[in-house]
């Protein structure tokens, strides 16, 4: 017989939040965010980046996965054959398109490959953000697996800066991925504001679980917090 403490809530399957976390450099930061309990990893693959890991560099730390956490490699307006090059390399790996790339640019590097992608909208800060037309977006990538949210900065993302969630529409036909300047202080309003808006959500934390001020090195216990954090806002939508 299976037995609960009388707190103990259970949650649905259909309330857990899926939970990436982006930016990674070390192995021990790695080993820390599957332990923390993330269901996807990413390693961003644009030179450009603070958090910049080369190919091989990350299906180094990607081969220290277990089963069921995913690889992400982040793209910023890449060449299509690299890209296929880059999934190719790291087995199971989803990409995620930051930059500028078209529909048929992601059909092109993954969709006709049969590998699923996110792409990311980005959201223009404060009341500009009223502007953008989610709904336009999705439909144009319905083929993305999710369209991932995130703030409109310099320097195409990983920025720690929040869109204004409000602005977006009601009903939008599609996964959707919040990120944006996530913390754990934070997670708890964007799930709330979010998840009734779409088919399902997911979140992407990168700069809310760093170490101040040192990109791309993670804080193991900042990684335990923002999940924790995720954890209560299932139980706050669960018993809602
Ligand atoms: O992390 C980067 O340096 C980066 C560079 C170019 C495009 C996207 C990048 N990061 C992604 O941006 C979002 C939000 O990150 P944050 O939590 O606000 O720091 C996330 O998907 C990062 O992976």
């Amino acid at each position: 017989m299976i037995t609960t403490s009388p707190s103990a809530q259970l949650v649905s399957p259909a309330s857990r939040t899926r939970i990436k976390m982006c930016g990674f450099t070390r192995e021990r930061d790695v080993d820390a965010a599957v332990a923390a309990g993330a269901d996807a990893v990413g390693f961003v693959l644009y030179a450009k980046s603070p958090r910049y890991v080369p190919l091989e560099r990350a299906a180094e730390l990607a081969r220290r996965l277990p089963p069921f956490v995913t690889p992400v490699l982040l793209f910023v307006n890449e060449d299509t054959a690299k890209i296929r090059a880059a999934c190719a390399g790291v087995t199971g790996a989803i990409a995620q398109f930051h930059g500028d790339e078209s529909p048929q640019d992601c059909w092109a590097a993954c969709g006709s490959e049969a590998r699923p992608y996110l792409r990311a909208a980005r959201i223009p800060l404060g009341d500009a953000g009223r502007g953008f037309d989610l709904l336009k977006f999705a439909q144009d990538y319905s083929q993305a697996q999710a369209i991932l949210l995130d703030a409109h900065i310099d320097g195409f993302g990983g920025g720690g800066q929040t869109f204004t969630w409000s602005l977006l529409p009601p009903n939008v036909d599609a996964h959707l991925v919040l990120s944006g300047g996530l913390t754990a202080a934070n997670v708890i309003d964007g799930i709330r504001a979010l998840r009734p808006r779409c088919k399902s959500l997911a979140v992407d934390v990168s700069s809310g679980i760093e170490v101040p001020g040192h990109k791309g090195i993670k804080d193991a216990d900042r990684m335990s917090e923002f999940v924790t954090a995720v954890r209560q806002a299932d139980q706050l939508l669960c018993n809602k």
